[in-house]
């Protein structure tokens, strides 16, 4: 079944269009890339496929239904996850506590009294998925602590651990490795890799560690000034004379692709 398939699409801040037509997909059962230097487009783009934007045209479609219209809310419930540029955890939750949440939104659902009245059955798929998840992202020996006192690429393992505990069908990570250091970053694709292997979870990364996009992406898509100027495997990627140019600005501080 199909993931996210993008078409046309184009986003204004005011009178100044941010992304211009923008066509791509990212099927289920791989990792899509989507790269470009600053201010290429890329996070207003992940707004507009998560709900929080409203194009000017275009439509985003999820797993086969046209979602253009429907809220952050709904696009979430359909199996949409996704993390943020900036970290978001609940301080003073342990680091079980804060993963136990990603599953139980999904399991127990929105409303109030079904939380109160779930089931021994839930409770315990509840735990099953948060150790499970902990596991995965190798923050098990954490699960006590409060998220508070973590560093910030345990905080970003946190994340990714909440996230793996819900039942989402394609997930959105806007630049995941910030923060990260080297072995973290690597963890953290591996986990990635994994969890659309064994899960069949499609996965669409915006990130500016050009090593980290090309050894996980399957296929990656550019953006420049808004216009997609390019897509391919990691290798054409990385030969593409258009997308070198596009970065030149950038090569001291990126890295080329
Ligand atoms: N809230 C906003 N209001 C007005 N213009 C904005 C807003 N957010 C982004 N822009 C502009 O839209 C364009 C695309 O920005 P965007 O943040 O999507 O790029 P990006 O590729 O994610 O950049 P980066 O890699 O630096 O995160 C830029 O010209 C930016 O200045």
């Amino acid at each position: 079944m199909s993931g996210l398939e993008v078409e046309r699409l184009r986003i204004a801040y005011g009178g100044n269009v941010a992304v211009a037509d923008a066509t791509f997909s990212a099927p289920l059962g791989r990792v899509t890339g989507l790269i470009g230097p600053n201010g290429a487009g890329k996070t207003t783009t992940f707004n507009a496929v998560n709900g929080l934007l409203r194009p000017v045209s275009g439509t985003v479609h999820l797993f086969g239904r046209d979602v253009t219209r429907e809220s952050a809310a709904a696009r979430a419930r359909a199996g949409l996850g996704r993390t943020f540029q900036q970290v978001q955890v609940c301080a003073n939750l342990t680091v079980r506590e804060n993963v136990a949440l990603g599953a139980e939104v999904r399991l127990i659902g929105r409303n109030p009294v079904r939380q109160f009245l779930a089931g021994a059955g839930q409770q315990r798929e509840v735990r099953r998925r948060t150790e499970e998840a902990l596991a995965a992202c190798g923050i098990s020996g954490l699960a006590d602590t409060r998220a508070a006192l973590l560093s910030t690429g345990q905080r970003r393992l946190l994340e990714l651990a909440r996230v793996l505990a819900g039942e989402f069908r394609l997930l959105l990570l806007d630049e995941p490795s910030s923060g990260l250091d080297e072995s973290e970053t690597e963890r953290f694709g591996q986990i990635l890799r994994q969890a659309v292997e064994e899960r069949g979870v499609g996965i669409l990364i915006v990130e500016h560690d050009m090593p980290l996009v090309m050894s996980i992406c399957d296929h990656i898509h550019v953006l420049d000034f808004g216009q997609m100027i390019f897509a391919g495997t990691p290798a054409e990627t990385q030969a593409s004379e258009i997308v070198r140019r596009a970065y030149l600005g950038e090569v001291e501080t990126a890295g080329t692709p």
